[in-house]
């Protein structure tokens, strides 16, 4: 069924950055402002059959030459694609600082947000999403496959090229709450969004991890946005799509942890446009040297964003997905020279390059999914950065 549509192309161009691009990595009340680019890291988070044992060793040698250049505690930020096997689009910055943020209203939004929208098409258009989908189900059916999370992708012609700072403040003040995101690309783009989902948060020896999974559109009118956030919490169909995400990263935690408390029911939580099942599980590590980088390589891809079995289910989504992911639902986020940081899911987010900016949203499909409720659950999942570009879902 794939086409062999190419769209991600970051990979493809040698670059010279541009140093005056900034990173961005906004948590709860705080916002991490990186600049200037001290060094590069395109090693694959994971390389063949190996551990990844290379990508950290080239992690850790370059926080130590920024050290020993001067400074104090550095970082490494950036995004890492879905496929780990892929190279990462990392780099320890010249200058950081952590500011608060400014709050709802922090950011002045114009009423014209983007040039003029010439054209817009989705890969795979309704169709194909539905058929991959219904794919999938049969897949389900006769293999060992219990999750596999689908995509689309939306690419958005524009008549001139994109203000990415005014499309990211339109975001931001839409979208206040999750971890916010802004990140230069090698080839001149710009990968940005606001995402809610945590992979890991570590702090030396205590970690967090809050995987989300199972969806539904929120409600203009208070009461039935409740009852809608109800039916998911009581829905069956979407409380197995969250329970696999959940003991899949239990499973892989547990062995490096000397306490870990996993919730043995799903909460809410709520994004502007959905409700989300979500698990905080929590954690004490048995070796705080471990970093928050080895972390979330172990864990990511989760089934939030593949599926499971892990490997199985990334086949599939090989097999039926017209594109290559790339940064989409990869991860991103900051780890200093200590191992701590925190690493958000890549997701609700787009990719700005000049006048084109594609955007991304997928879905969890199980043997209950129906192909109707899971396109429309990707177009309001679409939605979240259609209306930071001033267009409907
Ligand atoms: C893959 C996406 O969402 C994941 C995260 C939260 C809920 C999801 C779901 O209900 O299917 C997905 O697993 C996306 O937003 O593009």
């Amino acid at each position: 069924m794939a086409t062999g549509a190419r769209v991600m192309r970051h990979e493809d161009v040698a670059i010279q950055p541009d140093p005056k691009r900034k990173f961005l990595f906004t948590s709860g009340g705080n916002e991490l402002h990186a600049d200037g680019i001290r060094e590069r890291i395109a090693v694959p988070a994971r390389t063949g059959k190996t551990s990844g044992d290379l990508f950290q060793a080239t992690v850790g040698a370059a926080l130590e030459r920024a050290r020993n250049a001067g400074q104090e505690n550095p970082i490494v930020v950036g995004a890492i694609p879905f496929d780990l096997g892929e190279v990462s689009c990392l780099y320890v910055p010249e200058r950081h600082e952590w500011r608060t943020c400014k709050g709802p209203n922090g950011g002045a939004v114009s009423k014209r947000i983007m040039p003029e929208l010439l054209a817009q098409r989705s890969y795979p258009d309704e169709a194909g999403f539905k058929r991959a989908v219904q794919h999938a189900i049969v897949n389900f059916q006769h293999s060992d496959v219990r999750k596999a999370v689908l995509s689309v992708i939306r690419e958005l012609q524009f008549a001139e090229p994109v203000d990415v700072e005014r499309l990211m403040t339109s975001l931001r003040a839409q979208n206040t709450d999750g971890y916010q995101f802004q990140v230069p690309l090698p080839d001149g783009s710009e990968l940005i969004g606001v995402s809610p989902e945590l992979l890991i948060r570590k702090s030396g020896r205590s970690f967090t991890s809050n995987p989300l999974a199972g969806s539904t559109r929120r409600l203009p009118e208070l009461a039935a946005d409740k009852d809608a956030g109800t039916e998911l919490l009581r829905s069956e169909k979407d409380r197995y799509e969250h329970r696999l995400v959940v003991e899949d990263i239990h499973r892989l935690l547990q062995p490096y942890c000397s306490q870990i408390d996993v919730p043995d029911q799903p909460s809410l939580l709520g994004t502007a446009a959905l409700w989300h099942l979500s698990t905080r599980i929590e954690g004490q590590l048995n070796d705080p040297s471990m970093t928050v980088l080895q972390l979330a390589c172990l864990l990511h891809p989760t089934p939030a964003v593949c599926g499971y079995p892990t490997e199985l289910a990334h086949r599939l989504i090989r097999f039926v997905e017209p594109f290559e992911r790339g940064l989409f639902t990869g991860i991103v986020g900051w780890c200093d020279a200590e191992g701590n940081g925190e690493w958000a899911i890549t997701i609700r987010c787009g990719i700005v390059e000049r006048d084109v900016v594609r955007l991304f949203a997928g879905a969890g499909i199980v043997e209950a999914s129906q192909p109707d409720c899971e396109w429309a659950e990707v177009q309001t999942k679409l939605g979240t950065m259609l209306k930071a570009c001033g267009l409907a879902a």
